[in-house]
């Protein structure tokens, strides 16, 4: 069942189109996120989706206007979301629980966002990552069907990086629905079953994240180091080349990675390395998004295109 569906939604600054015709649906329990670049308008789709600003189009959250959901049902993180800096954290969620009816106890929230050791800190003396952590717990004192979050991890190390997500992915696998956006496609590949790429305000993948590095993430490749023959290539049924020295080979299945091996050695040559490597969504929004100025060497270091490495 659809809980959140946008159909042709629009929103324009003056000359700016932040938005432009955008469809999408997100199903009840499903997590879904929304990737694109700086200013390609998701904080926009955001507040379009939660009623606070005005679109053309239409946005139905539970079968109305968000406008007229009970707030009890949502839970919002902004983008630029400043609590006052003289409360403490724990003081933070327990004035926002105070705005509802039955809250979730603040000491489980805090624990579920790892605060709990920095619950009685003023919030102007946290850490930017706990500061976003104590944010992220404040949307959830409603305990709230639908949860919106922009960027909800943005500044937040590993580790508590993977803390939230496993928050959020016990939330919907208790049937919260959640929407967020996130910069970090590690994020989106990992948490969400369908990932929507936004790019100058308009939808232009949406998908698994599965199916989208299937049809745009390209090809894997072995990097194969050691002494070489010119012809080495030829060797192989793969796509393939030698360049300084390695031999690339793109598609070969891992459990083939071996046999590659035994060709080379049969033919009297010597493997001192081998690199192999996926593509993944970071492949597919770089594909996507023409932002292809960096690319991934056989180390997997990143080498920028006319730079040096
Ligand atoms: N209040 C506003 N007034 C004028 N233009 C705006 C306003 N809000 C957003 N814009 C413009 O709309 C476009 C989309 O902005 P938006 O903040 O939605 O992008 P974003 O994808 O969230 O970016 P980021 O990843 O940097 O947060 C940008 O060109 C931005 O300059």
């Amino acid at each position: 069942m659809a809980v959140l569906v946008a159909d042709e939604v629009s929103r324009q600054y003056g000359d700016t189109v932040a938005l432009d015709d955008v469809s999408l649906s997100v199903e009840s329990g499903e997590i879904f996120a929304l990737v694109g670049p700086n200013g390609a308008g998701k904080t926009t789709l955001v507040r379009a989706l939660t009623g606070t600003t005005e679109v053309t189009g239409s946005v139905e959250l539970f079968g109305e206007p968000p406008q007229s959901v009970e707030g009890e049902r949502i839970g919002l993180l902004p983008q630029n979301f400043d609590p006052p800096e003289r409360l403490t954290a724990r003081e933070i969620l327990d004035y926002y629980s105070g705005l509802y009816e039955d809250p979730e106890p603040t000491d489980d929230l805090l624990e579920a966002v790892g605060m709990d050791d920095d619950a009685e800190t003023y919030y102007e003396n946290l850490s930017g990552g706990q500061k976003r952590r104590t944010c992220v717990a404040s949307a959830l004192v409603n305990d709230p069907d639908m949860l919106v979050l922009d960027e909800p991890t943005t500044g937040i190390d590993p580790a508590g990086r993977r803390q939230l997500w496993q928050l959020l992915e016990g939330l919907a696998a208790e049937g919260t629905t959640i929407f967020i956006t996130t910069h970090y496609m590690e994020e989106a590949e990992e948490l969400s079953d369908r990932v929507g790429l936004l790019a100058d305000g308009a939808i232009v993948a949406l998908d698994s994240p599965e199916t989208l590095i299937e049809s745009y993430g390209g090809d894997s490749l072995l990097y194969v180091g050691g002494e070489l023959e010119e012809s080495v290539a030829e060797l192989f049924d793969y796509e393939g080349s030698l360049g300084n020295g390695q031999l690339t080979l793109r598609n070969v299945p891992p459990n083939e990675i071996g046999s590659v091996v035994t060709t080379l050695e049969a033919s009297e040559m010597t493997v001192d390395s081998l690199t192999w490597t996926d593509p993944d969504l970071e492949d597919v929004y770089l594909e996507l998004t023409e932002q292809s100025v960096t690319q991934r060497t056989a180390d997997g270091r990143i080498a920028v295109a006319g730079g040096e490495e």
